[in-house]
């Protein structure tokens, strides 16, 4: 199979810059297409034209960076039946190799990659404006909003470059919790319409973990067909801070401002404008009245098997 590892130098705190020079001698004997990405995008772009071009081949994509970075990789292959996706987990939250697993960016990373095996997994295909593919989840209102303010300031890369790069997000919660507007959600999942008020936050998932580390939907199952909705409403500031920090144990769900709701599709209308992203990446702001529909694809994707290979 061919194989193409696909660098974002910045990503996380830039491991890649570093530790990449010593190991290309490696990972072109071992005969891995070595691509960094130059911007924003690229990697999205430069995976679907290889895919346009070779419509047939197998392909194993392996995406060092973080979450935007395989969200990109997922995006730029979609449709291409033959792509198999690895990380090398090299971002800030890593949550689809928490999940998915993940290589280490190592010597040994080369003789890895020829054991591996695959497993076929759910995606998210979802329509705001335009359709896309989220691998592990996506969500409207204050963790977007954070996720926005972080990578958009200046201190992300700097606290990056102290490996205490997840502070940043610390930073804006406490801003956030301040001045965000709760909003009112209406979800239509399993044929039914529900109307959820002060909502905080809505996460559709795939697979538990979010926000670096997070379990936000601590039963989502990548092979069930369904996704996990978690609605947080109806919560004080000072309330919705404590459950939130139950969130990365899990607990959350046991608060009664949290619903779950398991359904294969959901459409979501908002009351005002609120921002969305799709695996952590900015997807800009679902408008007042704008529709926003997801549906689990079952078995769409490939992904490495990382426990076969532990085991093997
Ligand atoms: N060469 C590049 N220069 C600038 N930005 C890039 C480049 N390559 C990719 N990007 C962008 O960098 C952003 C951050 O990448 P990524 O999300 O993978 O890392 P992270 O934010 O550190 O990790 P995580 O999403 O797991 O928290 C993404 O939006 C991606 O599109």
């Amino acid at each position: 199979m061919k194989k193409i590892a696909v660098f974002n130098p910045n990503a996380g705190k830039g491991i890649n810059r570093h530790q990449l020079s010593a190991l290309l001698p490696a990972l072109q004997i071992a005969g891995i297409e070595v691509w960094m990405t130059r911007s924003k995008h690229d990697a999205e772009q430069r995976i679907r034209e290889w895919c346009v071009a070779h419509p047939c081949e197998e392909v194993c994509f392996i995406i060092s960076g973080g979450d935007g970075t395989m969200h990109e990789a997922v995006n730029g292959a979609a449709g291409h039946k033959h792509a198999v996706f690895a990380s090398i987990p090299a971002g800030s939250g890593n949550d689809f190799a928490r999940y998915f697993g993940g290589f280490d960016l190592n010597a040994s990373l080369p003789e890895s990659l020829e054991q591996v095996q695959y497993e076929w997994h759910d995606v998210i295909r979802y329509e705001m404006n335009e359709t896309r593919t989220a691998v592990s989840n996506m969500g409207a209102g204050f963790d977007a909003e954070v996720a926005y303010a972080a990578n958009h300031s200046r201190i992300k890369k700097f606290l990056n470059k102290l490996s205490i790069g997840k502070a940043v997000y610390v930073v804006f919660l406490v801003r956030l919790l301040i001045s965000f507007r709760p909003y009112t959600l209406e979800l239509k999942v399993n044929g039914e319409k529900q109307i959820y008020s002060r909502v905080w936050f809505m996460t559709i998932s795939n697979q538990p973990y979010f926000g670096g580390g997070m379990k936000i939907a601590p039963s989502a199952d990548t092979k069930d067909g369904e996704l996990d909705i978690t609605v947080v409403h109806g919560l004080s500031r000072l309330k919705f801070l404590l459950v939130f920090g139950s969130v990365f144990r899990g607990t959350h769900t046991k608060f009664k401002e949290v619903s779950v709701i398991r359904s294969g599709a959901v459409i979501c209308h908002s009351d005002q404008d609120v921002r969305v992203h799709a695996d952590g990446e900015d997807n800009g702001l679902l408008k007042a009245g704008q529709s926003l529909k997801a549906a689990a694809a079952p078995f769409e994707i490939r992904t490495v098997n990382k426990l076969t290979l532990d085991e093997s």
